[in-house]
């Protein structure tokens, strides 16, 4: 186990060192404030909660009992007492002097415990008869510190413990929790530490004392599964008679209450593992936690997104918890941005427990990659505040959110490719479907528009203004119209190594091109796009009317919508199909993982206020880069020009040409099978996009980008653009295969699309832990 020895208690010579070192950051709670923490309360077998008892008599005892176990401050003159010490307890880290004396924090309470080895019994009364039997010569000394439990040379940090069991009128309690369970010494190099489960049960040295310990745990906010007495036949008993004579009618525990969420289960996920993974692994720790679960397994594509846009909020008034790959959790999110009240919807806390092909979003933002790990970050709770970005199709106004990446040419073509392996290849589908792809490597042609960020705006120096964004304003434009999108998956793919290397190879430093113009560009930041600021990045701030009148010759079927089945191929298709919406309700209903071809508008001149021609209406590629060599597998143009175009004091880059892929990061972009990062300096909460453009064509550039990325040096290629920005607008050439992914889900290019970031962050339970 990674922490049980983390603090191990150090030689008797430097004990005593040790203790005056640690003295002043281990100073005890007096007994009074230890006794206000511990909070007596009571949680009930039932579950109940009901009003804290204060027993002054009970107080009195167990302060006193304290007194004489442990000194409230360890004095120069507590020395010889804490000698006599049968395990002494370093907290200051191996005695690495005061400046680490907090790493475990400070002291809640302290006292003898003994750790009862025996196989723990299901049995309550003999668990009872169990507990008289421990006698107290095996007792150690044990301290309860707001990070960690340590008795005797062992360390259990809080982090890793979900909950205590504790029984009513006992000495013992049950500490459950999830430590790193370290490889043997030979294979450790190789294999990656695990956590398991781990119950500890103590013995304290008085009942009072066990209501101590348990009560200190609660509040350090685990949670407290109070049992009644073993021996009480009911629950009745337990709290009437029993508890009248040896313990407080009421054992009140000061922790948090349970969570009540609703658990969104994608069944074929990770090949079909994912049931697995969350009955067998995680709902077990969700248990221990207390949590009120309510579990929706997805009966088709869309199902997810039906439920999050509808679903009775009083029922998970604390989150969503997605199961699944980066797929699920997207539908999620453009299910609650869709919601009438889109303020309530985004604000609604999205757990992750990864159970998919690649879960960048969790491992990126979180730090987690396990499905373990991913539910203690959610029992431990917290919130990460998360970028939203949203790519709207301009013609249409069609809008899809997204929470990694949304990318554009190879990649796309691969994501597309991969569903015809899915079955066959799992989560491999995306090397072979990449190496298909790239023995047929097509040109692909855009026009790229982007808006850089300035630094000052990356370091939220304008976050007030950034805050004074309405919500309200944001949904107007942007979101109202996001109900109808709703565009499919082809599959999960944040991770874009799998494409070309499937192998691990660790990163090394990482050389940022950031495009000129950013660093001249001082423009206000672009972020969200409420109608107004949207105008104003579009150069067109003149434009007053509501977003109906901006794009008034839009007919309002024109939804870009694009379902695909995993098994059609888009020429069989046919991406310029009927113009239709799509109703999202036709997901839910849908049987099977087929999903129905819905196509976009052809013939959208576009809206009004972005009729003004930025590029040539028909950009010929062939024709404006003359130095594109005929050919497969050219590998020496740079293929794109550039220009800068400024417009009402924001200067837009354009840039336009061949291009092997574009990729528009929301965050670093880690991806779980190996240690490659898309986007090195992208941040999940900096209000910006990262864009990353792989000019050109040809095999050989295009390998060489996928092999330095495995050694995280592709953005040192001459050939590799990588900026900050607040917004881009990407137009696909003529006769490209026109496709773009964004968190894994694949939709049609028809037209131009320009994504920027929402002014409101969404939320993801837990916190980023190393
Ligand atoms: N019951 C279902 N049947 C088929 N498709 C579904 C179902 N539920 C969800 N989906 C679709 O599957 C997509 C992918 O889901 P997710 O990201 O959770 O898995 P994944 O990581 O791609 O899984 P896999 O390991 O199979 O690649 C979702 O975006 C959703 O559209």
């Amino acid at each position: 186990m990674r922490d049980m020895h983390r603090n191990s208690t150090g030689s008797t010579n430097n004990s005593t060192n040790t203790n005056n070192k640690i003295s002043s950051a281990l100073r005890l709670s007096s007994p009074q404030q230890s006794l206000r923490r511990l909070g007596l309360c009571s949680q009930i077998a039932t579950g109940e909660h009901s009003s804290p008892v204060v027993f002054p008599e009970k107080r009195a005892k167990v302060k006193a009992s304290r007194k004489s176990s442990v000194p409230t401050t360890l004095r120069p003159d507590d020395q010889d007492t804490s000698e006599n010490f049968e395990h002494r307890i370093d907290i200051g880290a191996g005695g690495g002097g005061d400046e680490k004396s907090d790493l475990l924090g400070y002291v809640v309470f302290s006292g003898k415990l003994v750790l009862d080895k025996r196989k723990i019994s299901t049995n309550n009364n003999a668990d009872a008869q169990q507990t008289s039997d421990v006698t107290n010569q095996d007792a150690v000394d044990a301290k309860l510190t707001s990070k960690a439990l340590a008795w005797g040379s062992q360390v259990l940090h809080l982090d890793d413990v979900i909950s205590v069991s504790y029984n009513a009128g006992l000495r013992h309690f049950t500490v459950h929790s999830y430590p790193f369970k370290k490889a043997s010494c030979g294979l450790s190099c190789f294999i990656k530490s695990q956590r398991s489960r781990k119950d500890f049960r103590f013995v304290a040295s008085s009942i009072e004392e066990a209501l101590q310990w348990v009560g200190g745990c609660a509040d350090q906010q685990c949670f407290v599964n109070c049992l009644p007495h073993p021996l009480s036949s009911s629950k009745k008993q337990a709290s009437s008679e029993l508890f009248q004579s040896d313990t407080p009618p009421e054992l009140l525990f000061r922790c948090k209450t349970p969570p009540k969420m609703l658990v969104i289960l994608n069944p074929r996920s990770g090949r079909g593992r994912s049931s697995k993974v969350f009955h067998g692994i995680v709902e077990p720790i969700f248990k221990l936690a207390g949590f009120r679960l309510e579990v929706v397994k997805t009966t088709c594509a869309g199902h997810a997104r039906n439920l999050a846009s509808s679903v009775d909020i009083s029922t998970c008034p604390d989150g969503i918890i997605c199961v699944g790959g980066d797929g699920i959790i997207n539908e999620v999110l453009n299910g609650l941005l869709s919601r009438d009240n889109q303020k309530e919807g985004i604000s609604i806390p999205i757990g992750i427990i990864p159970a998919g092909s690649d879960n960048s979003l969790v491992w990126t933002v979180l730090g987690v990659r396990d499905p373990i790990s991913a539910a203690m970050a959610i029992v431990k709770g917290g919130l990460t505040a998360t970028d939203v970005f949203a790519v709207e199709w301009i013609q249409t106004s069609t809008i899809h959110y997204g929470l990694t990446v949304s990318y554009y040419g190879f990649v796309s073509d691969v994501l597309e490719l991969s569903e015809k392996y899915q079955k066959r290849f799992g989560p491999l589908r995306y090397f072979v479907a990449g190496f298909f792809k790239f023995l047929c490597l097509p040109r692909y042609s855009y026009e790229v528009e982007y808006l850089p960020a300035l630094k000052t705006e990356r370091e939220g120096k304008i976050s007030g203004e950034k805050e004074a964004v309405d919500m309200s304003d944001l949904c107007t434009d942007i979101m109202s119209r996001s109900n109808k999108d709703g565009m499919p998956r082809a599959s999960s793919l944040s991770s874009i190594d799998s494409i070309m290397t499937p192998s691990r190879i660790s990163g090394g430093d990482l050389d940022t091109c950031s495009s000129n113009h950013a660093s001249t560009e001082p423009s206000e930041l672009v972020r969200g796009l409420d109608p107004k600021s949207k105008r104003l990045s579009s150069g067109r701030g003149n434009v007053t009317a509501e977003p109906e009148v901006i794009h008034p010759q839009l007919p309002l079927s024109t939804t870009p919508n694009w379902p695909r089945t995993r098994s059609k191929s888009r020429n069989d298709k046919g991406w310029t199909g009927l113009t239709t919406t799509l109703d999202t309700t036709r997901w839910g209903n849908t049987a099977t993982n087929d999903r129905e071809d819905i196509s976009s508008t052809l013939s959208d001149p576009g809206p009004i206020w972005d009729a003004e021609p930025k590029w040539d209406a028909d950009p010929n590629w062939d024709v404006e880069n003359p130095i594109e060599l005929p050919g497969p597998s050219d590998d020496t143009v740079m293929g794109s020009t550039k220009e800068v175009v400024p417009r009402f004091g924001d200067k837009w880059v354009v840039s336009k040409g061949r291009f092997l892929g574009i990729l528009v990061c929301n965050h670093a972009c880690r991806t779980v099978q190996s240690s490659q990062v898309v986007a090195p300096k992208a941040e999940h909460d900096d209000s910006t996009l990262d864009l990353l453009l792989v000019h050109g064509s040809g095999r050989l550039r295009l390998l060489r980008f996928f092999l330095l990325l495995q050694m995280g040096r592709h953005l040192s290629l001459p050939y590799v653009e990588y900026v900050k920005v607040k917004s881009v607008r990407i137009k696909p050439g003529k006769h490209n295969h026109n496709g773009c992914g964004i968190d894994g889900e694949l939709f049609a290019l028809n037209g131009q699309v320009i994504s920027s970031m929402l002014p409101e962050q969404c939320r993801l339970i837990g916190r980023f832990r190393l």
